[in-house]
């Protein structure tokens, strides 16, 4: 029944899982003996369930060392029915389904967790994978396949032929509870039980742990619909805080893998979100539904299929800023192409004691006439051989060499090589960067798109990352990196070596490493192949806070690929969201679209959620606010501390580690972090603090916590891009309580509160 507090879901197509109370079931009788006797009558088809993946892993490693041949499907290796004696075709699904079941989460809640009584007397049971008996009939219906849908989509109003809908709450194999809604009274004859307070209140409740759950036994329709759209073209879920979409569109990934595995499987799903602490909070829900091959990549770290990143450390707002516009392309476009400081501008050599010299104004045009056909890493064999060509229409008459003697001789030339390396070296993408550090430099490719105050925080950043010298990129560094690769092209891997050519034009000392030596390693490697990963299909979260420059490297991570892009703009840190949304319309282009708007949050209280919609609001008036689903009867507590800001924290974070179960996160400006930190740590015991979690609000996205504590917010909003949208972040990150830490009364975040 639906506690008091609690409101349904606005939305009528969302199934009201709210069992016994949303109408008069033919039977309330909800005694313990009653309940027991449902949950031993499900425990018995669970079982059957089973004993059925048992005997056909069996059967099947018996096959195996009998030595039988497999057959090759899409879905794995199995006999063939005609190959054989042991194994049927039934008992290859079973098989198939068994293996899934090794690879699902050992804390997953339950192979089968639904079932559907319908009009037609049939009874359907729901699961994580599709199981068959022995007479080929379904024992279980996989959740995404079609005649599953129901399950997700009856409501009251439409109940799609179902008179029950009832969700088995497992653990491991043991059926420990059960939650029904009824959705056709009438059709249901007397003795139906109907069962519990509705599985999706019982869900919202639970306390939270360190990860992400799956969903899998309370969708919702409108979730539904998303998570089963086809997938062509671009699938956009928006919606507010809490609303589902980062579980749905990881739900959607499962689907897609199902409905279209062999185009998936082979051609790669990529997951990318905003940090790899949020990587790690969903890391388990693909395996809990049975799917393992998914790449599951935080955007720092998009690009490490081509540079060396880890994605981990994060610019300052305004740095971050200049580095993810638009403006860097041509930025990087004109630094890949312009000489590096040093490089020779003059060759001279000399042929059989005749002197013959390339000057300044060849060499530029040599060049720009390459760097027009080709990148610089792929250009260097053209531009040597555009360097011999104009040598040799400076051959003066008086040498006597046809143009193939007159080629070997320049090239064996050690002076010549050695110009080669130094005018048009294989460039890294770091080494590249890394000159942006030199502020001329920087001002000869940047004056006229960055202003000086820009520069200047540019050059610093790169030199104080020491990009190119060991250092440890950034994450906005990543997608400058990936741009270069782009301009300039990999550098091919017998080039990552030391350069050993030694000194000089008839000298008697030979090469360590001869040109046949290096030309045999390059012709093995493709330096016009595309050096990047790409997927069938990428699933972006919060996508409100990737960059321009970020967009350009996603795309070429998905050129043919259909997209899933989840993100709401009331929650963007970038801080032009105009700039953001016209970088995603690009990716969209022309392709089919479809956006799905979740409309109910299902995380915050609305105590909560009523707080932080003022402040959101205020920050941005176009704000998307879904409704919250539940109520908890207790205020966000707002306190002051006005003397000791560390010790009022630990106080408060104590407070919360007392009255939730799960997590508390502590959320705080950067500046205060280790301040914070230390203190908490200080005066808060083991055993309280695996469940407390201390996070920058940036570093809070699309995590949630049972209790929060918001330290500061005027510091949050002070501190952050996003300003007050980055403390609407912060704000509705509860799942059950809120306390807000101000260093005065007046705070100035409060005002829309007032
Ligand atoms: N149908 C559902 N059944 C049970 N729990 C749900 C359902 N839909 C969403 N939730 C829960 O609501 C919470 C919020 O979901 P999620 O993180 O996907 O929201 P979000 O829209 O991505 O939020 P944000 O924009 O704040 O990052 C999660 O705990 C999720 O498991």
């Amino acid at each position: 029944m639906t506690t008091p507090g609690e409101t349904q879901p606005s939305n009528t197509s969302t199934p009201a899982p709210t069992a016994s109370g949303n109408g008069s079931g033919p039977s309330a009788t909800t005694s313990p003996e009653v309940i027991a006797a449902e949950i031993a009558g499900e425990q018995a088809h669970v079982d059957r369930v089973y004993d059925r993946l048992g005997e056909a892993t069996r059967s099947a490693r018996q096959v195996a060392t009998e030595g039988r041949s497999l057959y090759q499907s899409d879905r794995g290796s199995y006999v063939r029915e005609e190959d054989g004696t042991g194994l049927y075709e039934r008992d290859v699904f079973a098989f198939q389904a068994a293996k899934r079941l090794a690879t699902l989460d050992a804390e997953h809640e339950g192979l089968v967790f639904g079932r559907l009584d319908r009009v037609d007397q049939q009874t359907f049971y729901i699961g994580r994978i599709g199981v068959r008996d022995e007479e080929y009939e379904p024992l279980v219906i996989d959740w995404r396949a079609p005649a599953a849908e129901p399950f997700y989509r009856a409501t009251p109003t439409k109940p799609m032929d179902v008179i029950r809908r009832r969700v088995l709450r497992s653990r491991g194999q043991q059926v420990i509870g059960i939650e029904d809604d009824l959705l056709d009274g009438e059709n249901a004859d007397g003795s139906l039980i109907v069962v519990g307070e509705g599985a999706l209140m019982a869900a919202l409740r639970r306390a939270r742990g360190p990860q992400m759950r799956d969903i899998v036994a309370t969708i919702q329709g409108e979730q539904d619909e998303a998570i089963r759209a086809p997938y062509q073209g671009v699938t956009m879920i928006t919606g507010g805080p809490g609303t589902g979409k980062t579980v749905v569109a990881l739900h959607r990934a499962a689907y897609l893998l199902y409905s279209n595995r062999r185009r998936f499987e082979s051609g790669g799903v990529l997951v990318v979100g905003p940090s790899r602490v949020f990587m790690n909070y969903i890391e388990r829900v693909l395996p809990s539904l049975g799917e393992e091959s998914v790449t599951l990549r935080p955007i720092g770290a998009v690009a490490s299929d081509v540079v060396r990143l880890n994605g981990e450390r994060i610019d300052s707002a305004e740095v971050g800023g200049i580095k993810g516009r638009l403006s860097m392309v041509g930025v990087l476009k004109r630094l890949a192409a312009e000489p590096a400081r040093g490089t020779p501008d003059m060759l001279a050599i000399t042929i059989k004691g005749e002197p013959l010299v390339l000057r300044a104004e060849t060499l530029a045009r040599i060049r720009s006439d390459v760097l027009s056909r080709y990148r610089v890493n792929q250009g260097r064999a053209a531009a040597e051989e555009a360097l011999r060509n104009a040598l040799w229409q400076r051959k003066p008459e008086q040498l006597d060499l046809d143009r193939d003697q007159f080629d070997d001789l320049v090239t064996g030339m050690a002076s010549f090589r050695m110009f080669c390396n130094a005018w048009w070296p294989f460039l890294s993408a770091e080494e590249t960067l890394a000159r942006l550090g030199d502020p001329a430099t920087l001002a000869s490719v940047a004056d006229g798109s960055l202003s000086s105050h820009d520069q200047q925080l540019l050059a610093d950043s790169i030199r104080s990352n020491r990009i190119g010298a060991g250092g440890e990129p950034t994450v906005a560094d990543g997608a400058l990196l990936d741009e270069l690769i782009d301009k300039i092209g990999p550098v091919p891997p017998s080039e990552v070596e030391p350069n050993i050519f030694l000194d000089d034009e008839g000298s008697e000392v030979s090469e360590l490493v001869t040109m046949a030596d290096k030309l045999s390693v390059q012709r093995e490697i493709d330096l016009f192949a595309e050096p990047y990963q790409t997927y069938a299909h990428i699933l972006l979260d919060e996508a409100q806070d990737i960059s321009p420059m970020q967009w350009r490297m996603l795309r070429r991570r998905g050129q043919h690929a259909s997209w899933t892009i989840v993100g709401d703009l009331a929650q963007s840190s970038w801080p032009d969201p105009a700039e953001a949304q016209r970088a995603l319309q690009q990716v969209i282009g022309k392709a089919p679209h479809r956006e799905f708007r979740m409309s109910t949050n299902y995380r915050s209280p609305s105590e909560v959620f009523d707080l932080a919609a003022k402040v959101a609001l205020q920050a941005y008036p176009e704000a998307d606010l879904p409704q919250a689903v539940r109520s908890t009867g207790v205020e966000p507590d707002l306190r002051v501390s006005e003397v000791d800001l560390a010790r009022d924290a630990a106080t408060a974070a104590g407070d919360l580690l007392d009255a939730v179960e799960g997590t508390v996160g502590v959320i705080c400006p950067p500046s205060l972090i280790d301040e914070i930190s230390t203190m908490i740590n200080s005066v808060t015991d083991d055993d309280q603090l695996r469940r407390l979690i201390m996070v920058t609000p940036l570093q809070a996205k699309g995590l949630e916590y049972d209790g929060v504590l918001v330290v500061s917010p005027d510091d949050v909003v002070a501190e952050s891009p996003g300003g007050e949208r980055v403390l609407y972040v912060a704000l509705t990150r509860p799942t059950q309580r809120l306390i807000t830490l101000d260093r005065t009364p007046n705070a100035a975040w409060r005002k829309p509160l007032e």
